[in-house]
């Protein structure tokens, strides 16, 4: 038995869990449970009283964070302390949308000003980009950008200039590669010309086989279309911590952008890897967005527990996983340009806290990071919603959504309100028995009959929900919002004592893919494997079955 799971809060938390009346009691008892259970921050509002709490939910939960010395916790990452205790590294993110005043120690150095220095150099090649006076090398502006790259190199930038879709710059457009499969590479480079493109490989490690390969296909793709070896230097630009490895590939030494180990391939949109996302959106909109990540980064550093967003998002998910058995998280972006958020939280917090040892190295006796996953509403209501009102696990929900359409036609935004808000309604109430039944009362059915059908429309209710607004989904909201998930990422780690900053799963498919593709290359079969992976690599070497 962990510590966590003796201590008093945590057994007062299962005796509190166990007797909450349902939902609609306690909207009942309290009328003022809305006010008191909503709280804004940075542009954002979140209304959590459709959550399974009372006033002493809270006050146990809060407890419970401050058993974890979260307050201390907090500090140590902006400050930052080697938190990654695995890989010897600080976790500063946050450094990298400080303001250029701030003094911020990594490795014994003020980091803030090799920051400020990235987005000047930034700033000068975006600007020079969107005004057309870099040229290709037969003397043309760029007109695409081809950003090849994996895992935090690949979805943050993605996601952002997806979400960021009204603020693009016009004439430029941005594909992105990441998998190894030629199929991604080959379809995105149909229709591009040469002469146009602009290829950033983003790399923090400068050794990832995806990103490489790729990369090289580009590159002969490149050469191909009639292009030189000296026309490189105008059409590839790289984002890495490893200059050296960039430099030996063939990167010109001024076409590379500066990361840090000091920033974690998921927590990196922030730095030079978000170099496609200012091309496309110019960079006061990057700076814009990095500001709203700031601003929540000071909320979050100086609000108390109570009022401090992430704290209560993550305290919440803390209390459905641990008690109340749920498994999984799911995420509701009633906005199509945030169509994609889903899978970026997905990626940074199943990556951050899928984990089951805590910082010492002692196994876990309690649920770690749940499954993330989403999708945009309202498509979601009319497949996997089904699931969420009637089916057996508890499934906790953010619905997020902005308050002013980028695109305001008709009664197209009152409709998707009605819908996120009249989801979040039937979680929580549900429908009785009674209340199905007096819905059948007009119809022509016998008693057996409409009792019948009554059972299958009955909904429990008390499905949690949060709702999520902003104003407008601008570069600050979006900036706030991501760093609100980070920061709640954050806070289930340090209750759960876990590193949430290593990846040390994604590391040994790395290896074993690597050991496999010897296995494939080899000129006898495989017999090093495992029966079933020798079997499938010779398979795969005949190329039929
Ligand atoms: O940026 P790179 O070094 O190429 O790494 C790309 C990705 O590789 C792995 O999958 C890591 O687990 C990710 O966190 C990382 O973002």
């Amino acid at each position: 038995m962990t510590k966590l799971t003796q201590s008093t809060t945590w057994k007062a938390l299962q005796a509190n869990t166990s007797q909450l009346p349902h939902m609609r009691e306690l909207f009942a008892q309290n009328p003022q449970r809305f006010e008191q259970m909503s709280v804004k921050a940075c542009g954002l509002f979140l209304d959590y009283s459709k959550n399974r709490i009372n006033d002493d939910t809270l006050e146990l939960l809060f407890s419970l964070a401050n058993e974890a010395n979260l307050t201390d916790k907090i500090a140590a990452m902006f400050n930052g302390d080697v938190i990654n205790n695995t890989e010897h590294r600080a976790v500063l993110h946050t450094a990298l949308r400080s303001k250029a005043e701030q003094e911020i120690i990594a490795e014994g150095a003020n980091i803030v000003p090799e920051v400020q220095q990235t987005l000047a150099k930034m700033a000068g090649f975006v600007e020079s980009v969107q005004s057309g006076q870099w040229k290709g090398y037969t003397g043309k502006t760029i007109t695409d950008v081809v950003s090849i790259g994996i895992g935090g190199s690949f979805l943050g930038p993605k996601i952002v200039s997806q979400a960021l879709r009204p603020y693009w710059h016009a004439g430029l457009n941005c594909h992105f590669v990441a998998n190894v499969d030629a199929t991604s590479i080959c379809e995105k480079l149909k229709g591009l010309n040469a002469e146009t493109t602009l290829f950033v490989m983003s790399s923090k490690s400068f050794g990832t086989q995806e990103t490489l390969t790729n990369t090289l296909s580009a590159k002969d793709w490149f050469l191909a279309q009639g292009a030189t070896q000296q026309d490189i230097a105008k059409h590839f630009v790289a984002v890495t911590s490893n200059v050296t490895k960039a430099t030996e590939f063939g990167m010109d030494a001024n076409n590379i952008f500066p990361m840090w180990d000091w920033v974690g391939g998921r927590y990196s949109l922030w730095s030079a890897i978000g170099l496609p996302i200012a091309l496309l959106v110019g960079m006061d909109n990057f700076k814009a967005l990095l500001d709203g990540a700031h601003q929540m980064d000071e909320h979050f550093a100086s609000a108390p527990l109570a009022q401090n967003m992430p704290v209560i998002m993550a305290m919440l998910s803390v209390l459905y996983g641990n008690f109340h058995g749920a498994q999984s998280h799911v995420i509701l972006t009633y906005d199509h340009y945030l169509r994609g958020l889903p899978a970026y939280f997905q990626q940074l917090d199943m990556e951050s806290n899928g984990k089951s040892v805590t910082l010492d190295g002692t196994d876990v006796d309690y649920s770690t990071g749940p499954v993330i996953w989403g999708g945009e509403g309202t498509n979601g209501q009319h497949a996997y919603h089904q699931l969420l009102h009637q089916g057996t696990a508890l499934i906790p929900a953010d619905f997020i959504m902005p308050l002013q359409s980028h695109n305001p036609l008709g009664e197209h935004h009152d409709q998707l309100a009605s819908n996120c808000f009249g989801q979040t309604q039937a979680l929580m109430q549900g429908r009785t028995f009674e209340e199905a039944l007096a819905e059948l009362s007009n119809s022509k059915l016998d008693e057996q009959a409409k009792s019948l059908i009554a059972k299958h429309k009955v909904m429990p209710g008390n499905k949690p929900s949060n709702t999520l607004l902003m104003d407008k989904l601008t570069p600050t909201t979006l900036g706030a919002l991501i760093a609100l998930y980070e920061h709640r990422t954050f806070v289930q780690g340090a209750i759960w004592q876990i590193n949430s900053f290593d990846q040390w799963g994604v590391e040994l498919g790395k290896q074993l893919g690597n050991d496999v593709l010897e296995r494939i290359g080899a000129k006898h079969d495989a017999t090093e494997l495992d029966a079933s992976s020798n079997a499938l690599v010779n398979i795969y070497r005949q190329g039929k079955l």
